[in-house]
């Protein structure tokens, strides 16, 4: 351009004298020389990058090629090696493994790992046998100190021999799964979940005018204040609206906080809202709140784990707070998902209704309705295949599994030591071979005997994966049942829900979060909420220690004990 500009000059050739005319001659060649050069050197600088990308892309193509087995499964997305997975992962979010549901099983290459994709749902009860192979342990331990920031010693505490039976992670997973296994224990959280439920309901009922209230954040308010009032008892840290508005704010931020890279800068705003529940938590197990007479077992008993570990107070509190995404994450949209599908089909509404209102004992003033949620629960068929239909049409959980040693899986794959292994739900329970041609729809009966399946045969138990499977099979799947059955129980004994818009709008579900097992709506709309009746009800919860049939491994103990009670 400068030459360009020198060039013009020479108009006055005249007037400005030879010299100065050759002078700027001179200065125009030697600008288009520099000019050119420049060109040169930025060409060269091109070639120089396009010469080492063609390298790196010729070195990353061979380290695929000559690192992957040919018995391991097919490598998908390796068009630019490494990075094609996240990229194809990244743009497709939770529909992703949906998309790629052809091969029973393959390999994804993602920087420093292998994923190994499980899709055929033979191999997932091979999988789920070898459970010193497929490890749950490691992947929960880091998912904890890593979301939470644990300290290094409670890092050393959670790490300590995670495949024995002795060590933390076995330990606590024991813990847990004995104080929700159905029986008295689960019954005293039950108890006071369904009465916080009712009592709320009631207070709610109160006025003949109808309410308009947000579906979706007030069915997951009430939700959250009766799970946590079960699990903490009467100093509840979730009473505090703080807390709430805390919580709603962490728990979107788990994949960002899992990253650990630079945590500061990718989940800054999540990092400011976990560090208000831990302090919250850390108030709470400070002032001793959970040594309350009412708080059940299942609180106490992990504490007193903890604790007899020598884990700090903090760390309690950071345990917990990874604790709180178990407890609440699922139950709030699931509660949600089920009562949606039941009020905004008139079909489903009138089933689930007949049914419930066979279970309710009326007065014989008749002024006065009684009903027993413990009864709901096991004679209240359709109602219980709708809430099942709800964790598989929407259900988006994937179990992962850490590879201890290296394995020939079906006498075919090998899946190598160190790597990571997934079983996307949504994968299960899309497949028309399991669920029959209906399968892309919601079908409240599908679960009923002879209702589902391809040919009219039952649906195969283990595509279902709602609540996952194997060892690490979701021991909250009993407690957060009963909560959300006897929550869209009373909705639909008690009021009539329509949406202020006039019609029902399915929300669209492209945001949810990929760390949690169901899909969320991303919008949220109005809807007005009125009592049927002005009758007086009494909700009790008689308890249980008869299991529902929620997953296969449920059906499969019961057809055991069956056969056992018989010799
Ligand atoms: C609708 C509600 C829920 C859903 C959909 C759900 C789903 C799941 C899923 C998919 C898994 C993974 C299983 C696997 O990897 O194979 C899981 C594990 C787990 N869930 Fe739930 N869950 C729910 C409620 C709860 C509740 C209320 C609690 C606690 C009170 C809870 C505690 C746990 C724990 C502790 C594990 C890990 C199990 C282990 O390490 O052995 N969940 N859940």
């Amino acid at each position: 351009m400068q030459g360009a500009g020198h060039g013009r000059s020479c108009v006055g050739f005249h007037r400005l004298g030879w010299h100065t005319c050759f002078f700027n001659l001179l200065q125009t060649s030697r600008n288009q020389i520099h000019y050119s050069r420049l060109q040169y050197n930025t060409m060269n600088t091109l070639v120089s990058i396009c010469a080492g990308l063609a390298a790196a892309y010729a070195f990353l193509w061979s380290l695929l090629r000559f690192t992957q087995d040919e018995r391991e499964p097919p490598a998908m997305h390796t068009t630019i090696p490494f990075i094609s997975p996240l990229i194809s992962m990244y743009s497709a979010g939770i529909r992703y493994w949906s998309m790629n549901s052809r091969l029973p099983i393959y390999t994804l290459r993602v920087p420093g790992m292998r994923l190994y994709i499980v899709n055929s749902t033979e191999l997932i009860p091979k999988i789920q046998r070898q459970t010193r192979i497929f490890s749950f342990s490691p992947v929960m331990i880091r998912l904890v100190s890593t979301m939470t920031g644990l300290s290094k010693e409670g890092h050393e505490t959670a790490s300590y021999e995670p495949l024995e039976s002795h060590g933390w992670a076995l330990g606590i997973a024991r813990t847990i799964h004995h104080n929700l296994a159905p029986g008295p224990r689960l019954d005293v959280l039950n108890r006071r979940s369904v009465e916080y439920i009712s009592e709320s309901l009631n207070r709610f009922a109160v006025g003949e005018e109808p309410k308009i209230m947000s579906m979706y954040k007030w069915i997951t308010h009430q939700v959250l204040l009766a799970t946590t009032e079960g699990v903490y008892g009467p100093h509840n840290p979730y009473r505090d609206p703080a807390m709430i508005d805390a919580w709603r704010h962490f728990e979107p931020g788990i994949i960002p906080l899992l990253v650990g890279i630079g945590p500061s800068l990718i989940a800054g705003r999540f990092i400011k809202a976990r560090d208000i529940v831990e302090k919250s938590y850390e108030r709470y197990f400070r002032d001793g709140w959970h040594h309350h007479p009412d708080v059940p077992p299942f609180t106490k008993e992990r504490m007193r784990f903890d604790e007899e570990r020598g884990l700090s107070v903090t760390d309690l509190a950071k345990m917990e707070t990874a604790t709180s995404i178990g407890i609440l994450a699922n139950t709030l949209p699931g509660t949600f998902w089920l009562v949606y599908h039941i009020v905004s089909d008139p079909e489903v509404l009138e089933d689930c209704r007949r049914e419930l209102f066979s279970a309710v004992k009326i007065s014989d003033d008749g002024d006065t309705y009684e009903v027993d949620m413990t009864c709901v629960k096991t004679s209240c068929p359709i109602l219980f295949s709708t809430f099942q239909e709800v964790f598989r049409f929407r259900g988006t959980g994937v179990s992962a599994r850490m590879m201890m040693d290296d394995f020939l899986l079906d006498d075919t794959y090998l899946l190598k030591k160190g790597n990571i292994v997934l079983i996307p739900a949504s994968v299960q329970h899309g497949l028309s071979s399991a669920w029959g041609d209906n399968v892309h729809e919601f079908y409240h009966k599908r679960f009923l005997p002879g209702h589902s399946g391809a040919k009219g045969k039952r649906h195969n138990p283990v595509a279902f994966r709602g609540f996952g499977g194997g060892s690490t099979l979701c021991p909250g799947r009993h407690f957060a049942a009963t909560e959300i059955l006897a929550f869209a129980s009373l909705i639909i004994m008690r009021f009539n829900i329509r949406p202020v818009q006039g019609y029902w709008q399915t929300p669209t579900v492209e945001n949810g979060n990929a760390a949690i097992s169901i899909q969320t709506p991303d919008q949220d709309f109005d809807v007005e909420i009125e009592p049927r009746d002005e009758k007086r009800w009494v909700v009790t919860f008689s308890g249980s220690d008869k299991p529902m049939d929620i997953s296969a491994e449920d059906i499969e103990a019961r057809e055991d004990k069956k056969v056992e009670d018989i010799h």
